[in-house]
């Protein structure tokens, strides 16, 4: 009984067989001599069938001590800090990165890192142009087929750094009102970008959240794949906290991450803190570890087990499942049909069903790069 491949193998029954034949077509066909021989042993139909804002000092000032307003030490260091970098220049993003720590901790797995522990991975300028370089990079990458992202030090991250960022977020430059705002719907969107790289990268991210993530940190896990956190974790949508509305992805993607919209709502409009176990039970995380090194370890596993699997069936499902959340289920199936159209051709729909039933471990076929 020929359930798969038989196109090509009927068409190899007629014609002649070359005398000497390439590497990969007597891989070809020791597949398919395997699927034959499963498909005849018993039928397995699931075979091979898959930003004037007033830029006077007093209005930075107040910004910087709504955002502080509990710690007056503080403060005073960021509106110090603040006046100067109002006057600084911005900062360039090329080169080695400094706001993040890249690495590759196992194969085809890369680590990405916030890294400024002191500042408690406040989100400088570096941090919102490194973002879209690591991830277009990662993209781009493929030796890499799964991201996993973390905080260095005491936290995940407070969020925006306030003092590096409010000059530029809170001076737009342009003669006229409809210049500034012209200007500033571009640092916005800009900023925007930071974030949507992650969603864009078809390799799926998986974070771990360690005590507090503020403001656009949870921008940042809401365009993840995977969340999970640790049991002291906290979780703050801080924006209306700094007088603003969240503009980076937090109120577009959270809806549709934890069902309830009354609760989406009610963390955008009071900035309560949400604690790992409710961020559990929402949704928002899908694990809760002890502490961040049991967190940790199971991230880089759960990162073996998705790059261990085919690259085609890994990064098709997660631009489906991406495509499906912003369309019909009309609309997705439609468009899963068209994508599978061409990447159910793959071989390693073979490879995988071949290694399924004979019981190996997917860590051991070979898949191309993509
Ligand atoms: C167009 C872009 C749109 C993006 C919008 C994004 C908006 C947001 O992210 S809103 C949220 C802004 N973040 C905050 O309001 C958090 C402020 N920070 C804190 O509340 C505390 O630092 C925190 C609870 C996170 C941690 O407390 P901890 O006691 O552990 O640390 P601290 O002693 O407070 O801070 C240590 C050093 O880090 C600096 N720092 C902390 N947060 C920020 C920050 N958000 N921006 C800049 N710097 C920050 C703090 O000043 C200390 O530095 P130093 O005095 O030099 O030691």
């Amino acid at each position: 009984m020929r359930l798969t491949g038989g196109r090509r193998h009927r068409a190899e029954d007629t014609a002649p067989r070359p005398q000497t034949r390439r590497p990969e077509e007597e891989e070809e066909e020791e597949l398919l001599e395997v699927q034959l021989e499963v498909s005849s042993a018993r039928p397995r139909p699931w075979l091979p069938t898959r930003q004037d804002f007033i830029s006077r000092r007093a209005m930075l000032s107040s910004f910087v001590r709504s955002a502080f307003r509990t710690k007056p030490g503080v403060c005073q260091t960021a509106v110090r800090a603040m006046s100067a970098s109002t006057s600084s220049a911005s900062a360039s993003a090329a080169g080695p990165f400094t706001s993040l720590a890249v690495s590759r901790p196992a194969d085809a797995i890369v680590h990405v890192q916030l890294n400024r522990p002191e500042k408690r991975n406040a989100m400088n300028r570096a941090f919102w142009s490194e973002m879209v370089t690591c991830f277009n990079q990662i993209a781009e990458d493929s030796a890499c087929r799964v991201v996993v992202v973390s905080g260095a030090g005491k936290i995940f991250t407070a969020g925006i750094d306030l003092m590096d960022m409010a000059s530029d977020v809170l001076q737009p430059e342009g003669d006229d009102t409809a210049r500034n705002a012209w200007n500033m719907r571009k640092i916005i969107t800009k900023y925007q970008e930071t974030f949507s790289v992650i969603e864009k990268c078809p390799k799926p991210v998986v974070v771990g959240v360690h005590s507090a993530c503020v403001g656009g940190g949870v921008d940042l896990i809401t365009a993840c794949d995977i969340r999970l956190c640790t049991q002291d974790a906290w979780f703050q949508v801080k924006e209306v906290d700094i007088g603003l509305a969240a503009d980076v992805g937090t109120l577009q993607r959270l809806p549709k991450v934890i069902g309830s919209r009354s609760l989406v709502n009610e963390l955008a409009l009071t900035a309560r803190k949400l604690y790992a176990d409710e961020a559990k039970s929402c949704g928002l995380v899908s694990r809760v570890f002890a502490d961040k090194e049991a967190m940790m370890a199971a991230a880089l596993e759960m990162a073996g087990e998705i790059a261990s699997r085919s690259p085609v069936a890994v990064q098709g499902t997660k631009i489906n499942l991406i495509y499906s959340r912003d369309h019909s289920v009309a609309e997705g199936l439609d468009y899963m049909a068209t994508w599978n159209m061409s990447m159910l051709q793959t071989q390693d729909v073979m490879k995988s069903a071949q290694a399924s039933m004979e019981k190996k471990s997917l860590k051991t076929v070979p898949y191309s790069k993509l």
